[in-house]
């Protein structure tokens, strides 16, 4: 997934992705706007989940207020995203709950950071797809961390357990700041060999996340059956 204030369509032009104002059904009115003529192509409306799913696909995603159709992608060369508030949308009196939304994020200088992350979890996953590969390849006898993962749920398991434990320990403790990032690192790796395991992508586990911004957790536990 890259993610940009600028993001690349198949055509190859350039669109840009600016702050977004949602109403208080958490749409936003979307129009996609030609980027050499200026003609309006379409307008549609978009929930914060079309408009994760635009960052990661790069393709624009409408959401329809009718749930009669759901939009996946229009060969635009520009996307335009302007919402209209009804007055404040959050109790907190702010016009959007997303006031720190993914847009101010995204808007300089983290843009360039998220590529990395992404970048970063990518390769980590390649190289574990490659570890897992090379287990049926007798000729491969390197030693690795991660094979032995692989081979072994057990294992894994206790050392995920085991680095989420220290990662809560680096709070617990107050240690230093260098330590939590550490734990973290660990814990991520060690449950990304899980997933691969259980063959889910990374991409998966941050589609869920992405589904989930719209709603507290709050919420979402109040409305489990
Ligand atoms: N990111 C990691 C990574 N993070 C942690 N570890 C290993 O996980 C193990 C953790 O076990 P320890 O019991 O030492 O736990 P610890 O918490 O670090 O140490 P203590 O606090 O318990 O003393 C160590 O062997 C670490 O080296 C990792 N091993 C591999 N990777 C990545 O996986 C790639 C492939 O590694 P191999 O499969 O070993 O070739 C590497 O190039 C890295 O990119």
């Amino acid at each position: 997934m890259l993610l940009s204030t600028r993001l690349q369509t198949p055509t190859g032009t350039n669109t840009r992705l600016d702050s977004v104002k949602w109403d208080d059904k958490g749409l936003a009115v979307a129009i996609a706007q030609h980027v050499d003529t200026g003609e309006v192509l379409m307008q549609g409306f978009a929930n914060r989940d079309a408009l994760a799913s635009t960052i990661s696909s790069k393709k624009a995603t409408f959401y329809s207020r009718s749930r009669v159709f759901h939009l996946k992608y229009v060969a635009l060369s520009q996307i335009l995203y302007l919402g209209m508030p009804d007055g404040p949308s959050c109790h907190t009196g702010s016009e959007t709950c997303y006031y720190t939304s993914v847009f101010d994020y995204l808007d300089g200088s983290h843009a360039e950071e998220n590529k990395l992350a992404m970048t970063t979890l990518q390769s980590l996953e390649a190289t574990i797809v490659q570890r897992k590969a090379e287990i049926s390849e007798p000729s491969i006898s390197k030693p690795s961390w991660t094979k032995r993962l692989l081979l072994d749920n057990k294992l894994l398991c206790s050392k995920i357990r085991e680095e989420a434990d220290e990662l809560c320990r680096t709070l617990e403790d107050s240690e230093e700041t260098p330590r939590t990032a550490s734990e973290m690192a660990d814990v991520l790796y060690h449950a990304m060999v899980l997933l691969s395991i259980r063959e889910v992508k990374v991409e998966e586990v941050l589609t869920v996340l992405r589904q989930r911004f719209s709603r507290s957790g709050i919420e979402e536990k109040r409305s489990r059956k």
